[in-house]
């Protein structure tokens, strides 16, 4: 069985995290997708599916499935859940539809009737899913979220609960925190931080998952920083900085003690990989880091456990 140093010291793994994409535009083939399964088991749930079968591909390379690339996404994908219906978070499922299983398509009302009316039209692309423009293939059944409610996850022991988030009022974007038994991994799809969006959506997540980080059951966060401290507020199109990500943090910090975060795994999700922009990213979160968080910063096809 894995082991590995947690934030609260060893500890057996809760989840395996297979990154299939982790960039925020430009790079078509490793855009915001990542594999989610209880430890030990093959059964996943893909957070957003921006890049699938490539992603696949460079995890294979790095030997973590023994299996052909269209195998891992047909019988090892279970579900999909689905942040928003922005390209850069759906095209990889857009793209495999054809050679896929009939699956689950999970999300929020407005992230599903964007999903079958302006991509599953006939027009677009055929319509993989289950309602909308006749004939329906019916190959995805996309099945709605309600918020702050827990939902199972079919073909897999994981559950799951949604939360809305702003992406650039009034675009909406969703938080899902998932649970495999008693640990739980939270995973943001794009946001801005509550101050720019004039929101609370943020403070809401940080609320319901403050009492997991102090009981040291939350063993992640997946939070995004699009753009470095330099892009004017008018040019954030609904994204964080690393600026704006700590100032989030330490709202959450405010609600849990700062000794609850002091290693917390915090990965980086969806930097644009415009010239310079990613390192300046990474250097601003580190210099920033004064809760002491894990910060971590996946690749494409690397596993990760927590
Ligand atoms: N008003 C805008 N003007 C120019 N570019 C935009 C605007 N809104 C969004 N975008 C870009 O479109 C992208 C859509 O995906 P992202 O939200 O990741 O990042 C967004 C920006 O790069």
């Amino acid at each position: 069985m894995a082991l590995l140093l947690s934030h609260s010291g060893i500890a057996q793994s809760s989840f395996t995290v297979v990154p299939l994409g982790v960039k925020g535009g430009l790079q078509e083939d490793n855009l915001s997708a990542y594999l989610v399964a209880a430890a030990g088991s093959s059964a996943y749930v893909c957070l957003d599916a921006g890049t699938v079968y490539s992603g696949v591909e460079k995890a294979i390379s790095n030997r973590v499935f023994s299996v052909p690339a269209g195998e891992v996404v047909r019988t090892q994908i279970r579900a999909y859940l689905i942040s928003h219906a922005h390209l850069d978070h759906i095209a990889g499922l857009l793209l495999g539809a054809p050679d896929d299983t009939p699956k689950s398509i999970y999300g929020l009302p407005s992230c599903l009737a964007t999903l079958q009316n302006d991509y599953f039209n006939w027009r677009a692309w055929p319509n993989f899913g289950d309602g909308g423009s006749p004939p329906a293939l019916k190959k995805y059944q996309l099945r709605e979220l309600p918020l702050q409610q827990e939902t199972a996850l079919e073909n897999t022991p994981l559950r799951v609960q949604a939360f809305a988030l702003s992406h650039g009022q009034p675009y909406q974007s969703a938080a899902f925190l998932v649970r495999n038994g008693r640990s739980y991994l939270l995973y943001l799809g794009d946001t801005g931080a509550d101050a720019v969006e004039q929101s609370q959506h943020l403070r809401a997540v940080w609320q319901a998952v403050q009492p997991l980080v102090k009981a040291r059951q939350l063993k992640a966060i997946f939070i995004e920083a699009s753009y470095p401290n330099s892009q004017p507020v008018k040019q954030l199109f609904g994204h964080l900085t690393p600026a704006l990500l700590m100032q989030e943090m330490q709202v959450l910090s405010q609600l849990t003690g700062p000794a609850a975060l002091w290693g917390l795994p915090v990965v980086i999700t969806h930097l644009k990989p415009s010239p310079g922009n990613e390192a300046a990213i990474k250097q601003q979160l580190t210099d920033a880091n004064k809760l002491h968080l894990q910060l971590l910063f996946p690749e494409q096809g690397q596993r990760l456990e927590f």
